[in-house]
């Protein structure tokens, strides 16, 4: 097995004026590995997915996949790098206009040039993989619940069988069950396809059904990571304060008092 990260984010800032969000962040991702990214509001998460994703451009440091500095990349080839890649939003992002195969099938046909017969084969293959059947896939995604829509956003993200997955808030909005449904679907659907994950999460039941490994993230910096298993055992005050949802430790809530 290779020892490049599959994904690796080293000494990364980005600041919004004079605010720091990401402080020299330092990540790696092995490929085939699960990692969760947990934190607080406006610790730097969905910043730092923005920021592997293109979308934001640090002010200094490296991100990298496959070993390949990607932070100056063009638009061709981040095109080329985005084609490697799926995501599942926080609220799945459907199209409410498509249906739901042309939902799942809308990155096969727009950025791998698919066409629609095709697409549409495999937009059913992958509904069934999360557990929805072909009569679901001529409605409009509108009128699904929120948990099938996530399932739809899921089969979406794995239809083009990536390399990498990201997942923003996979469980946000869903009651616990559904919750657990979605997450038990998103362990077996990433390891059939031996994909690297990539989640940002504040849930810690849903971390560690998910994860191999877990980052805390506190002011832009990882303040531990480890197994997903030594979460309860480590003994680091930040993971117990995080954990434990206490207000008293090293995590300081950025609230006025009144
Ligand atoms: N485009 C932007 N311009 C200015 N500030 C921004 C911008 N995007 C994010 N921020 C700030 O960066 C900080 C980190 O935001 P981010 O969305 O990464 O937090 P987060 O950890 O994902 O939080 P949450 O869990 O609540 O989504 C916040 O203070 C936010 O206001």
């Amino acid at each position: 097995m290779s020892d490049v990260p599959k994904i690796e984010l080293r000494n990364v800032c980005k600041a919004f004026g004079k605010k720091v969000i990401l402080d020299n962040l330092n990540l790696s991702i092995m490929a085939g590995e699960s990692l969760v990214v947990i934190g607080g509001s406006g610790t730097g998460k969905s910043v730092m997915l923005k920021c592997i994703l293109g979308l934001l451009k640090p002010e200094s440091g490296q991100i990298l996949i496959d070993g390949e500095d990607i932070t100056n990349a063009n638009t061709h080839k981040r095109e080329q790098i985005l084609r490697k890649t799926g995501m599942l939003f926080q609220y799945a992002a459907l199209f409410d206009s498509l249906t739901v195969w042309e939902n799942v099938a809308f990155g096969l046909i727009q950025a791998h040039g698919m066409n629609r017969k095709d697409a549409k084969d495999i937009a059913i293959q992958k509904l069934a993989l999360v557990g929805l059947g072909p009569d679901l896939a001529e409605k409009h995604s509108a009128e699904l619940s929120i948990g099938m829509q996530k399932r739809v956003g899921l089969a979406r993200a794995i239809a083009a069988d990536p390399e990498i997955i990201f997942f923003d808030e996979p469980t946000t909005g869903l009651d616990p069950i559904m919750g657990d449904v979605i997450d038990n679907l998103i362990r077996d659907c990433t390891q059939d396809l031996g994909a690297t994950t990539l989640t940002i999460s504040h849930d810690m039941e849903s971390a560690q059904k998910i994860a191999d490994r877990i980052a805390l993230l506190y002011k832009g910096s990882v303040v531990w990571a480890g197994l997903a298993s030594e979460i309860h055992t480590c003994g680091d005050p930040y993971v117990e304060q995080f954990v434990h949802g206490d207000v008293d430790g090293p995590i300081k809530l950025d609230i006025l008092k009144p």
